[in-house]
């Protein structure tokens, strides 16, 4: 018996909350096959599973319900955002060039250097708010451009119609990759404006509660889809049981989640930008591409990074705030606190941050869904007590 397998198409915030699964129990929650195998028919013939490994009915739930959302023909989810990258960079021969950012994940970065010194590949990182920057650098030989918008932790944009369109112009093969977790596909739908993948760190917002990690591979592309499933069943990545329905249930409140944490983070933003710090943030008209940025997107997400001038101010501020948490990631329900370049971006080389203009004391915020008074006055209190020169 199949639950809500009507056609009906409607609203997102609507269809997160609708699964459809087989069940002949007609169980209100989808069901947990924590089974490594499955048995066959007889000796001649294999059932739809038949090993977890290649593929598990709760993992194809978690599939089918993020590709509806997606709006895509193929979604994969594995264990973890970088799996996702892991498996697309495999897509790549030696000999192959690569276009991306200037502002990257630290792991992103890590993990194209390592291609880069290791895989015969040359990946090349631009300034992606200079569109025509990155376009001059879309050659024939370009088989793969990796881009994220907004940029974590610089809040930077990308152009991502105008330079996809132009990637495929100068090659129709070039494959255009795009990480959406900033976003999420209620907020920005990568593959309508270009890209031929999009992917995202499911530990983030997907998921929403830091308690399981997991990545989302999305593509309209059945060549694509196969190759990407060919890594996955080969190395084992594919998300286990468990952890697809944990993400089946954080996903469920994605849209009630977001809606909240953003609306606490354009209060956020706004409140420290009257307090004098330079705050970076898509959602404020200062922010440079403010406008691009509306133009491909729903929101301007809850994610914001500031400078405060002074480094020791910046670690004095995270020592004394008490509801936001001190910890890497982002997208959970609880408010977090971070120092890029000593947490998420120390992967990064001092040097390389610093020829990239990463500023060291930036502090980036990832609000939650607390009450708004408590959290800006938390972030007050530890404001002043830091200025005080307080521990
Ligand atoms: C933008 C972005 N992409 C990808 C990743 C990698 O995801 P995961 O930690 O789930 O491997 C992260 C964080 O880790 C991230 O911030
Ligand atoms: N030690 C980890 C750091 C993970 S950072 C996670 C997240 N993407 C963020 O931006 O905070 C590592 O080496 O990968």
């Amino acid at each position: 018996m199949s639950e809500n397998t009507s056609t009906r198409k409607y609203k997102l915030s609507t269809e997160v909350v609708r699964v459809s699964y087989d069940d002949s129990w007609h169980s209100s929650s989808a069901p947990l096959y924590q089974s490594a195998t499955f048995k066959a028919p007889d000796t001649l013939h294999m059932g739809k599973y038949d090993y977890t490994r290649s593929g598990n009915p709760t993992r194809t739930i978690v599939q089918q319900q993020l590709a509806k959302i997606v709006g895509c023909k193929q979604v994969w989810v594995v264990n973890s955002g970088m799996a996702c990258l892991d498996a697309i960079t495999r897509l790549l021969k030696p000999g192959d060039e690569v276009v991306s950012g200037d502002d990257l994940y630290g792991g992103t970065d890590r993990l194209l250097t390592y291609v880069n010194d290791n895989g015969g590949v040359k990946v090349g990182h631009y300034d992606i708010t200079n569109t025509e920057l990155v376009k001059s650098k879309i050659t024939e030989k370009t088989k793969m451009v990796v881009l994220e918008s907004p940029t974590n932790p610089l809040m930077k944009i990308v152009d991502l119609k105008s330079i996809a369109d132009h990637a495929h112009k100068v090659n129709p093969d070039c494959i255009v990759v795009f990480d959406n977790t900033m976003m999420t596909p209620l907020m920005m739908k990568p593959l309508e404006l270009g890209a031929d993948i999009h992917y995202e760190s499911a530990t983030k917002y997907l998921n929403g509660h830091h308690d399981i990690m997991a990545g989302m591979l999305a593509t309209n592309s059945p060549e694509l889809a196969d190759k990407l499933y060919f890594v996955i069943n080969s190395v084992g990545s594919g998300l286990a049981p468990f952890e697809s329905w944990l993400l089946l249930r954080g996903l469920k409140t994605l849209s009630l989640r977001l809606e909240r944490q953003q609306s606490n983070c354009i209060k956020i933003a706004s409140w420290l930008e009257e307090q004098g710090f330079k705050v970076r943030y898509p959602g404020l008209k200062s922010h440079p591409q403010y406008e691009l940025h509306k133009s491909q997107t729903k929101g301007p997400g809850a994610v914001l990074s500031f400078e405060t001038g002074n480094i020791d101010l910046s670690e004095r501020i995270i020592h004394n705030v008490d509801i936001f948490g001190v910890t890497v990631s982002f997208g959970c329900v609880n408010s977090l606190i971070s120092l890029p370049c000593k947490m998420s971006h120390a992967s990064i080389d001092p040097e390389v941050r610093s020829e990239r203009g990463f500023p060291e004391d930036l502090i980036r915020v990832c609000v939650g869904i607390e009450d708004i008074d408590d959290l800006i006055g938390d972030l007050d209190q530890a404001i002043t007590k830091a200025k005080e020169n307080k521990q």
